[in-house]
């Protein structure tokens, strides 16, 4: 897996997410952070889409950035005509390969589809251009027919083909052995593109690598369509982490890219989302902060900082008396451990009460507040 290159679509897929829309200068801050950081290749958006997304993509191509630049397409030439508009030199082109898909856009007649394919490879090579093919609907589709346009799609001239777990339905032992089959009938690499539709996208990213994928879609915060693809953190740190890919993207800046994403996508990340939600490295309960604070491997899987977080230790419901005492101690606070039970008996009325944890200033008012009507504790 040492050859993984990540293809982002943040800036395709990512967007198509129900009710995000960047902006130019939102789309060109993503881009250029992404390259920044040294995510290989970014699927920058869709040229057909009209003017004000072909001035984006414009703006993309002229940064001169390290990134491989790719634009989406339907298998139509003005698609590929406005992605050439847009100064791209990589243009992936698209065709359903499903039964279920090509009965619906195509009125079932397949061999359009492929001849439609066809010309619009020709097309791009004559101009030049560097061809991705990607199925839509691949793990859906008739294996031996997704094989055929695979193959076709390679003797036509393109150079990778990308296939798609579009409605998200398949587990990584599917993945494995679909996207094994395809990888072992093709010269050309083969990447893959997961949905999240049963929370398994990039299990199954990581699934498609194992079996011989040699490119990843993702998107930050896992955002795009529906339930949204295989997140970029996600993928990296998994590939890093458990197998012991490093793929030269600079981790700590995971967190600030998903801020940045978050932002212009009005969408929050949830706190208990891998890697970049605010609970991924916060620990609460008792158990756990006491091996932490003996040693933070006990209760996380790498060091914070190396996604860009800090650890943080709260108080709160959960909490037991080690790592009350210590925040208390960093703050010269020594308690007995009849006032430390007591302190904690209040620590979890009050956060049942607020329903969060406590900041360390409600805890030292707390702990005031205890030994201020200490003569009216019933004990
Ligand atoms: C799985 C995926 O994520 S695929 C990517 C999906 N992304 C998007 O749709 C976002 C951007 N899309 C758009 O802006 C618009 O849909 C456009 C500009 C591409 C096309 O817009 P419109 O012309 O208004 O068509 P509309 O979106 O209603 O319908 C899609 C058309 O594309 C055709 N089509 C769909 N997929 C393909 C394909 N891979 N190759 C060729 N034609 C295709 C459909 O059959 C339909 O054709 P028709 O107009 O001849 O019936
Ligand atoms: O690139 C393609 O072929 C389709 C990509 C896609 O977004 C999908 O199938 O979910």
């Amino acid at each position: 897996m040492n050859q993984v290159l990540v293809n982002d679509t943040t800036l395709r897929d990512g967007e198509q997410a129900a009710g995000v829309a960047f902006n130019l200068q939102e789309k060109v801050a993503i881009a250029k952070f992404l390259d920044t950081i040294g995510v290989h290749e970014l699927e920058v958006g869709i040229p057909a889409m009209g003017e004000e997304e072909t001035r984006a993509i414009s703006a993309i191509t002229q940064l001169d950035l390290q990134a491989k630049l790719l634009g989406w397409n339907r298998a139509v030439i003005s698609d590929i005509q406005a992605s050439i508009a847009c100064g791209l030199k990589r243009v992936h082109i698209a065709i359903p390969v499903s039964g279920i898909q090509i009965a619906a856009k195509f009125h079932g007649q397949w061999r359009v589809t492929l001849q439609q394919l066809r010309d619009s490879i020709n097309f791009a090579l004559d101009k030049g251009l560097w061809v991705s093919v990607g199925g839509e609907d691949s793990s859906r589709a008739d294996e031996n027919f997704l094989l055929d346009v695979a193959q076709y799609a390679q003797e036509w001239g393109a150079s990778r083909f990308r296939f798609c777990d579009t409605v998200g339905i398949l587990d990584p032992f599917s993945t494995y052995t679909k996207v094994k089959r395809l990888v072992s009938a093709l010269v050309i690499p083969v990447e893959i593109h997961t949905h999240n539709d049963f929370g398994l996208a990039t299990a199954n990213a990581l699934a498609g690598l194992k079996a011989g994928a040699l490119s990843v879609n993702t998107t930050v915060n896992g955002l795009g369509e529906r339930a949204g693809n295989a997140a970029l953190e996600e993928v990296v740190m998994a590939l890093k982490r458990i197998y012991g890919v490093n793929l030269g993207i600079e981790t700590p800046r995971l967190l600030e890219l998903s801020r940045l994403v978050a932002a212009a996508s009005g969408s929050h990340v949830p706190p208990w989302k891998a890697i970049v939600g605010e609970n991924a490295f916060a620990h609460e309960a008792g158990i756990h902060a006491h091996g932490v604070l003996q040693n933070p491997t006990t209760y996380e899987p790498f060091a914070p900082q190396e996604v860009g977080w800090e650890r943080r230790l709260v108080v709160g419901k959960h909490s037991g008396r080690h790592l009350l005492s210590s925040i208390l101690q960093e703050h010269g606070i020594f308690l007995s451990s009849q006032e430390t039970q007591s302190v904690l008996d209040a620590v979890r009325q009050e956060s049942v009460e607020k329903k969060r944890s406590l900041t360390v200033q409600e805890l030292l008012d707390l702990v005031q507040e205890q030994q201020r009507y200490s003569h009216a504790t019933i004990r």
